[in-house]
């Protein structure tokens, strides 16, 4: 775990004024304009849905000048100036970036100065796994839920191709985390994955040809995402898509009950998930229980393996906590380091 990394999609630096004078009195009064949420990019073209009165309008927008290098993503809540009747061929300026609740980053490989903003506001992560056909990579899981953990987005592990292997193993792996765990296989009826998602913006992340595709296609008909061939000789899906894109739920009803509205955000296939961006700290905060038992440890604990009269070792002897929880926590510590 490093110093985190200053990349263009960081909107703190921003806030510095970049010239002596002050530019309040001239910069225009936005906040009668529309506001919306940032679905897709492609080019420099942001496909943005307004929210509020012309709720569900689709609209294309670019990025104003003022905005400088601030980097705009999908998920972002963005304020409209212009041209937002929708019509073909018209195109409205994002003039601002509203505050983010949340920020699920990435770096290209741990050594990486450089973290990339992927989605931002997403409050839950579905990590994409196969049971099979690829086969499960344990460290990659851990990573992805390493940087949920870091952005405060809550990990749910979502094993498919359950027709071909047995997920009781992966699922045991991550009970001591108390990670929502779940397994499909083809004809299932996805009631239960349904559940989760409503009410939430759901990231979904997951290696290429795990089928994360087909999962999207049968929660969103329509939703028209490429589904590829799995490679027999590398085992690896072909890269079928290329920039995340914000799904709508459509509405469903469960034993006569509406679902409540939800959104999915699905994104390219991974093969690698750096971390140089994630702090220690982050990912102790994540596990709320853990993080008091560490308020007896000494001064700068790294409360890894071997740490000296690290409080949470004290725990387990004392029965305070299971060891099998300490020992999985410390694997996130290490796989984030
Ligand atoms: N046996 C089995 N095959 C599945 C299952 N789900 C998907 N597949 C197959 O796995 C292959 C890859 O599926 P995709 O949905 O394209 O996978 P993806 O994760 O979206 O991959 P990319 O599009 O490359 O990112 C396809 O041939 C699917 O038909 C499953 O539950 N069981
Ligand atoms: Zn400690």
């Amino acid at each position: 775990m490093s110093q985190r990394g200053v990349g263009f999609d960081d909107h703190a630096g921003f806030d510095r004024p970049r010239r002596t004078r002050p530019r309040t009195k001239d910069r225009p009064d936005y906040s009668k304009d529309p506001v919306g949420m940032v679905m897709t990019i492609d080019r420099g073209r942001y496909r943005v849905v307004l929210t509020g009165p012309d709720e569900g309008r689709q609209i294309n927008a670019a990025k104003a000048r003022s905005l400088g290098r601030m980097g705009v993503i999908v998920g972002d809540r963005v304020r409209l100036h212009g041209d937002v009747t929708g019509e073909e061929g018209t195109l409205a300026r994002v003039v601002e970036v509203l505050d983010r609740d949340t920020v699920l980053r990435r770096t290209a490989d741990d050594d990486d100065p450089y973290e990339r903003a992927i989605v931002a506001n997403a409050d839950q992560l579905v990590i994409v796994t196969a049971l099979a056909d690829p086969p499960p990579r344990v460290g990659m899981i851990d990573r992805i839920m390493v940087a949920a953990f870091d952005a405060r987005i809550e990990p749910l592990l979502l094993l498919t191709k359950a027709d071909l292997a047995s997920p009781d193993a992966l699922a045991a792996a991550y009970a001591p985390l108390d990670i929502e765990v779940l397994a499909t296989k083809p004809g299932d009826d996805l009631d239960d994955l349904r559940a989760w998602l409503a009410g939430h913006r759901t990231v979904f992340i997951g290696h290429s040809g795990v089928g994360k595709s087909t999962l999207v296609n049968a929660l969103i008909p329509g939703a028209g995402r490429t589904i590829g061939v799995v490679n027999d000789v590398t085992g690896r899906g072909r890269q079928t898509s290329t920039s995340a894109i914000v799904l709508e739920l459509p509405a469903h009803q469960i034993d006569g009950v509406d679902l409540e509205p939800g959104w999915v955000i699905d994104t390219p296939g991974v093969r690698s998930f750096g971390l140089s961006h994630v702090t220690r700290e982050n990912i102790v905060a994540a596990f709320s229980d853990l993080d008091v038992i560490t308020e007896g440890c000494p001064r700068s604990c790294s409360h890894e393996t071997g740490a000296q009269d690290c409080a949470l070792d004290l725990a387990v002897e004392r029965g305070e906590l299971s060891r099998a929880r300490l020992e999985s926590f410390r694997r996130m510590l290490d796989s984030g380091r």
